[in-house]
């Protein structure tokens, strides 16, 4: 049984410093979550296995970050009934923007709601992840607010001379 609300999965270690920043903005919030590698190309029976028992587990959502031939948030949300937020890593060949249409183009049927290119998106997966588990959760619900109010806040104003 897992003790978290939410699995962060990644494809390689490599994937990290990106991912850090979906596990840093739900540290945050107070949001718990497990990271692990799981990779369709490379573990497939560990992935298999991670997407069939991930709901019984106890996981309410699944954040899955990939580079490159970008399969595994897919896959993983062909196998669960657990929504998937999914992370296109910036790759090296190209820029991410092969893990980015790996991911976004599902068939219709199965779907994975698909972020932007690196570490807005990964941070932009946690915040969702967030607002998801906010509906039935008033601490995570004051935590986010609490969030947003500080962003709002830290959105330097444009000095008056520099105005148009
Ligand atoms: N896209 C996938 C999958 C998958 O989709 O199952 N497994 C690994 N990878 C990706 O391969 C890239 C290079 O990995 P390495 O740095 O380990 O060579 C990573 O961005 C990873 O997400």
């Amino acid at each position: 049984m897992a003790n978290a609300d939410v699995a962060i999965i990644m494809g390689s270690q490599s994937d990290w410093p990106t991912m850090k920043h979906a596990a840093d903005t739900l540290d945050q919030l107070g949001v718990t979550y497990e990271a692990r590698i799981v990779s369709a190309h490379r573990t497939p029976d560990r992935m298999y296995d991670f997407a069939r028992s991930a709901k019984s587990e106890g996981f309410k959502l699944i954040i899955a970050g990939a580079g490159g031939a970008a399969h595994l948030p897919g896959m993983v949300a062909a196998l669960t009934p657990l929504p998937v937020f999914g992370v296109p890593v910036e790759s090296k060949a190209l820029s991410g923007e092969d893990s980015l249409l790996s991911i976004v183009q599902m068939p219709a049927g199965i779907p994975v709601g698909t972020l932007a290119i690196g570490k807005a998106g990964a941070t932009n997966a946690a915040l969702l992840a967030a607002a998801v588990l906010a509906l039935t959760d008033p601490g995570v619900e004051t935590a986010l607010d609490t969030f947003r109010a500080e962003r709002t806040a830290a959105v330097a104003e444009v000095p008056s001379n520099e105005a148009h």
